[in-house]
């Protein structure tokens, strides 16, 4: 008979369930490594030139890149001891979705350099987990076929503001009709960043046309090509370079989007508090904490250095997400902790793609949360939402 003293039931999480389900415990080696931060290697022995030197690396001389990691390092968790962990859960609800843990697949553009199936295998990948995949408008399949492919998956969709304001209003309304719930707006890319690897090989995937499925399967962008882009994909990609170039925004312009969409808008790439300020000032419904991996401007700060002064400004009437650096379930937990609401994965899942299709992108997004379970458990916590910046330990470099 149970009588007070027996402890409960050891309980693991769904995701930790599936990977032992996985036999990644079970004595059975998994097919892909479960250390996350270590797929980078094993998807550059698969990855041609081309797409490796897209995927991996970063602006300028990567010092960004190398900063998003160091300011994980330089936090360390905390360990609180005999709390009751022995119930957790991950789930949480976002801007009025309920997902089962705080993790997006950020949007990632061009995802058929990484596997012939792109952004389809990774849009089956989320919706088998039940988190949603933030489409990129610079994507390898269009709006529609990422739709179909998610099925019932949550789906968000990121925009990059067109020049032309009808092509702009033709994506959202594609977007809207294929059942995106949200839009996430990137502003830290209004241009291109200064990218050696990049330049060096003379190669941009969108100038022979790839990466531009959003574009040339819609109406008002196929009015600017004399010929069909399956014929002439040389000149989809010029076209493509008139139309996405749009350093002239500014924050007057965002009620444009207001009128053309009517479910939550978040703003991506902000790095300080002033914009954060400025984006709840402007009726925003929630901000990313970004710089796009390092992508962008280099010599940036690291993202994570951006995260707890934008949550302390707004994160009490906003919603905060946070990318850019987070390889491990640890990771995920020092973003939180740091004042995230939920954390966006870029490159890692990508590396997944590369290696095994939807089932890698599965893995480490399974990977990820069974991680963060363990990391919430073992340090004395059972939701997201428990851990505070007193979680952390800042290591003075
Ligand atoms: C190959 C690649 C393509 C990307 N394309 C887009 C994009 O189309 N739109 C966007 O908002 N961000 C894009 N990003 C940035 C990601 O959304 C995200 O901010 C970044 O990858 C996070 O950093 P991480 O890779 O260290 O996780 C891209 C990133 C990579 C690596
Ligand atoms: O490569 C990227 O990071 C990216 O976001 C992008 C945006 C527009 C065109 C090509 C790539």
């Amino acid at each position: 008979m149970a009588d007070e003293s027996t402890p409960p039931p050891v309980h693991y999480s769904d995701h930790q369930a599936l990977i032992y389900a996985n036999g990644a415990f079970l004595g059975e080696r998994p097919a892909l490594t479960t250390d996350l931060a270590a797929l980078e290697a094993k998807a550059a022995e698969v990855l041609d030139a081309a797409a490796l030197g897209y995927i991996v690396p970063s602006a300028g001389s990567g010092s960004t890149a190398r900063a998003n990691r160091a300011a994980f390092e330089r936090r360390r968790i905390v360990p609180r001891m005999l709390r009751d962990h022995a119930r957790r859960d991950l789930s949480t609800t976002l801007l009025g979705a309920k997902l089962p843990a705080p993790v997006l697949l950020g949007p990632v553009g061009v995802q058929k350099l990484a596997h012939p199936e792109g952004e389809l295998a990774s849009a089956r990948a989320a919706a088998a987990l039940g988190l949603p995949f933030v489409h990129s408008t610079q994507a390898s399949h269009s709006i529609e076929e990422v739709a179909e492919a998610g099925g019932d998956g949550p789906r968000w969709f990121q925009l990059y503001w067109p020049r032309d304001p009808e092509f702009c209003v033709s994506l959202l309304r594609r977007a809207r009709e294929a059942g995106y719930s949200h839009l996430v707006l990137t502003l830290d890319t209004t241009m291109l960043g200064w990218r050696p690897a990049d330049l060096d090989r003379g190669h941009l995937p969108f100038l022979q046309g790839e990466g531009i499925a959003n574009y040339t399967s819609d109406p008002v962008f196929r009015r600017r090509l004399a010929k069909d882009p399956v014929d002439d994909p040389g000149a989809a990609g010029l076209a493509f370079a008139e139309v996405f170039p749009n350093p002239g925004l500014t924050w007057e312009q965002l009620p444009f989007l207001r009128e053309h969409w009517d479910g939550p808008i978040v703003l991506k790439g902000i790095q300080c508090a002033a914009d954060a300020e400025l984006a709840v000032r402007h009726g925003m419904d929630g901000v990313v904490v970004s710089n796009h991996g390092g992508r962008q401007v280099d010599g940036a700060l690291a993202s994570l250095d951006a995260l707890a002064p934008v949550a302390e400004a707004v994160g009490d009437r906003t919603t905060v997400l946070f990318d850019s650096g987070v390889r491990t379930g640890a990771d995920v937990f020092k973003a939180l902790a740091l004042g995230a609401d939920a954390v966006l994965i870029g490159r890692p899942y990508l590396y997944g793609l590369a290696l095994a299709g939807q089932a890698g992108v599965e893995h480490v997004l399974r990977c990820l949360l069974a991680e963060l379970d363990l990391t919430l458990g073992n340090s004395g916590y059972r939701t997201a939402r428990e851990p505070g910046p007193d979680a952390l330990w800042s290591v003075t470099p």
